[in-house]
């Protein structure tokens, strides 16, 4: 980064890799249930991926926590989104309230649903239970500077941070982060098309619901927006480096979940991703730590057209595909009562020994 503040120590540290010993013993675990070998289709897969990833013998989905980063985006001044940024604000009193559907998502299942402003426009004292991380009243406008400063980038790397180390201190299994921000689908389109050295095109798509001329506008914007920090920073690729893409075209919240993301990939914490805005912090926090994804599984496809090329750059393939679009959380939530499954059914099926079942293969 230019001027680069000193990063601090976590910054540095490895992701935790997935145990192969563990993989194994859950392979061979599954085959021992009473079923045909692989009938539970993706169902085993999950199982098998959690218990590596958590280093243990019982994968858990549970406790799952849901932490939601809040923020604004100066690129809302460009016209690239149908809704007033004001929709930002009032969605985090409704998130608190339990209105919102990942609220009611997170009661449905039982699960602890944290609020977290990391850059929002909310003018005054925040309402509790929203958790005050305000780093600016929202972005810079990234068609015209850096959305953010070195500073500012690096502290929200360091909400997402704070985020999974309260989560790991409440001994939580997985790890679900959700965003809100008006404007944040071309902030993860951007992000994305600097991390891949991609064209805008296949990157940016309709958000809340723009067609036509109106999303033709946000795809120049985005170019444009590219093309001025390619320019600033001297040379084409600069921008594909993950320290400079961050903070000049990413979100506050986009960069917090980056943050939680690496962070729980440090601490073994399984993390479940969302949608394309979940995506592209995903993708933030594999290129500052390589080895990060290894730690994720993908709870849903948006219909958002970009997220199918982030994912696979990240070579993650979703539980579901629900034409969801909404973020917040929403599309790993939906997806959580399923890893539960696949966590009781390999936890809790009788093996052919315990059931006296002969195995298929020591028939005659
Ligand atoms: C009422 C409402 C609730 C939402 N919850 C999530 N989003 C989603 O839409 C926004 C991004 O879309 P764009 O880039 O087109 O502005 C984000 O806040 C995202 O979380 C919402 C959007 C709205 C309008
Ligand atoms: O895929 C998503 O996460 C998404 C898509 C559109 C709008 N907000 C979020």
């Amino acid at each position: 980064m230019e001027n680069s503040p000193q990063q601090p120590n976590w910054l540095q540290e490895s992701p935790a890799q997935p145990s192969l010993t563990h993989r194994e013993r859950a392979l061979e675990h599954q085959d021992q249930l009473t079923k045909p070998p692989g009938s539970l289709g993706e169902l085993e897969a999950l199982a098998v991926q959690l218990a590596a990833i958590q280093n243990s013998h019982n994968p858990a989905a549970e406790p799952a926590h849901i932490a939601l980063f809040a923020a604004d985006h100066g690129i809302t001044a460009e016209g690239v989104s149908p809704i007033d940024p004001v929709v930002t604000q009032q969605m985090m009193t409704n998130f608190v309230n339990g209105g919102a559907a990942i609220s009611v998502m997170a009661r449905e299942l039982g699960c602890e649903l944290e609020v977290i402003d990391v850059g929002s426009r909310w003018p005054g004292e925040l309402p509790q239970p929203i958790l005050d991380r305000r780093i600016a009243p929202g972005t810079a406008n990234m068609r015209r500077e850096a959305a953010m400063s070195p500073e500012q980038f690096l502290a929200a790397l360091e909400a997402g941070r704070e985020a999974a180390e309260r989560a790991q201190q409440s001994g939580v299994k997985l790890f679900i982060a959700g965003e809100m921000g008006i404007g944040n689908t071309s902030a993860a389109a951007a992000l994305a098309a600097a991390l891949l050295e991609a064209p805008a095109a296949g990157l940016v798509g309709p958000g809340t619901g723009l067609q036509g001329p109106a999303l033709r506008h946000k795809e120049e914007v985005i170019e444009a927006a590219l093309s001025f920090h390619r320019h600033e920073l001297g040379s084409p690729g600069a921008l594909a480096n993950p320290w400079e893409a961050g903070r000049r075209v990413g979100g506050l919240e986009i960069c917090a979940m980056a943050g939680a993301y690496l962070r729980c990939a440090q601490l073994g914490i399984a993390v479940l991703l969302d949608g394309y805005i979940s995506g592209s912090a995903a993708l933030l926090a594999e290129r500052l730590a390589p080895g990060t994804k290894e730690n994720m599984l993908l709870g849903h496809c948006s219909a958002e057209p970009g997220h199918r090329r982030v994912v696979s750059a990240l070579g993650l393939s979703p539980i579901l595909s629900l034409g969801m679009r909404l973020g917040e959380g929403s599309g790993a939530a939906t997806a959580l009562p399923l890893l539960r499954m696949a966590c009781a059914i390999h936890n809790n099926m009788a093996t052919f020994a315990q059931a006296g079942v002969t195995q298929g293969d020591n028939h005659q």
